[in-house]
């Protein structure tokens, strides 16, 4: 006998077993197998009404006729699972396995040949982040650990697209990590390094452009944020936090925006959200004066949501942004929105007057000074 997954979690079902030895009547073991195998892989969320039939049937061809109580009527979800079985009693075992089958082949049918099926055109074309939905969740990876994932242009404009597309597809909540041992190094300091065709002025006014974008996308997201900071982060991947709905970090992570230290200036909306979570005070310590902040600072002063040990960081967010993905996403997205509306005309306007200041500090002696000693002598931040 072999335990049987649920069909839409995949976890086991205590206790509901099925023979794997000998013929089923109608659709073979195999071809049960198979079908449970293949709803795994379904890329479209087929609506609850379907996953209830699918439910009910897999219920009805392993067990039989439900025979458990009835759930209170304020249970709706176990009482709509519990309804969906019992109004299979009539229908044989041997009839549901063959249903089962029937209707799960229809829904990968329905999706195209396996194939031929192209990967989602986000994961397709990004070379720097790694995108992937899983359980509800869309998970953006900056993905250059030996560069510390610093931020290139063109990982700019990949980070547009993914939060473009996170925010219109089937997930409930978006979450931003970055791979290795730091979250992110905030802007590339080679995407100033090399003078284009157009001259430094037009190569300023297009990082502008770029970077008003980059923070658009953040403003205008239409789902729950989460931020899991893996590790340092530095400088531009600091100051849009103030944007996400929550930032969860490890212990050893660090917080640090050097702008004078590099000749430059706030951004991400950062000149109005520090001072807004962590007082003028504190915001100018990090926006002026370069202190870099551990996680529990960070927490306490409010940019950081929880901490957690580095020992159980993953296990703990992940297991907590599943349980997360399972509400109800028109009600989170419309929540988010409510929160969020009241200041989306203030943070475009001041989107606008930091790029607008970037743009002369980038034409500026000392942010040319401070790039080239990065490169010269590698000073550690
Ligand atoms: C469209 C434009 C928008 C612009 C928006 C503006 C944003 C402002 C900012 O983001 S300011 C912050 C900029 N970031 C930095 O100044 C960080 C610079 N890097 C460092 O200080 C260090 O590299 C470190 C502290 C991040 C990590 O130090 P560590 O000793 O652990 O590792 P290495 O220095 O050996 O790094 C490994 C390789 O990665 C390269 N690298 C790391 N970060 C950056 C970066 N931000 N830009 C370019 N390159 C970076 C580093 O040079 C090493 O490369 P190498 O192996 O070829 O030597």
């Amino acid at each position: 006998m072999a335990n049987i997954s649920h069909p839409s979690t995949g976890a086991s079902i205590p206790g509901v077993q099925l023979h794997t030895t000998g013929a089923l009547m109608g659709a073979s073991v195999e071809d049960f197998n198979n079908a449970k195998a293949q709803l795994g892989t379904l890329k479209k969320d087929p609506g609850n009404h379907v996953k209830l039939k699918i439910y009910a049937l897999f219920k009805q061809a392993t067990q039989g006729p439900c025979n458990t109580p009835k759930p209170g009527m304020l249970d709706f979800v176990n009482k709509a699972k519990w309804d969906a079985w019992k109004s299979l009693e009539s229908v044989s075992q041997e009839e549901a396995r063959q249903q089962y089958v029937d209707l799960i082949k229809s829904l990968v049918s329905a999706e195209g040949p396996a194939v031929a099926t192209p990967p989602p055109e986000s994961a397709q074309a990004f070379q720097s982040l790694l995108v992937t939905t899983e359980d509800g969740i869309t998970t953006i990876r900056f993905n250059r650990p030996e560069k510390k994932n610093a931020i290139t242009l063109d990982m700019y404009k990949e980070l547009i697209d993914a939060l473009h597309h996170a925010g219109k597809d089937d997930s409930v909540i978006t979450v931003m990590t970055g791979s290795g041992d730091f979250y992110c190094s905030g802007n590339d300091l080679n995407n100033f390094t090399g003078i284009p065709q157009g001259g430094i002025e037009k190569m300023a006014k297009d990082s502008g452009e770029l970077l008003k974008h980059y923070v658009k996308a953040y403003i205008d997201f239409p789902k729950p944020l989460i931020a899991v900071v893996n590790g340092p982060a530095l400088g531009v991947s600091v100051t849009v936090l103030g944007l996400f709905d929550v930032v969860y970090a490890t212990e050893s992570a660090t917080f640090h925006t050097p702008f004078s230290q590099l000749g430059q200036s706030p951004e991400g909306c950062s000149s109005y959200t520090f001072p807004k979570i962590m007082g003028n005070a504190k915001a100018s310590e990090m926006l002026l004066f370069n202190k870099k902040v551990t996680a529990t600072e960070a927490c306490n002063l409010g940019l950081v949501t929880e901490v957690f040990p580095d020992g159980s960081f993953q296990s703990e967010v992940w297991t907590r942004l599943k349980a997360y993905a399972k509400l109800p996403p028109k009600s989170l997205a419309l929540s988010k929105q409510l929160i969020r509306s009241k200041e989306k005309e203030k943070l475009h306007a001041v989107n606008d007057a930091e790029v607008e200041r970037l743009i002369e500090r980038w034409l500026s002696d000392e942010c040319m000074q401070a790039i080239m000693n990065f490169f010269q002598a590698k000073p550690k931040l």
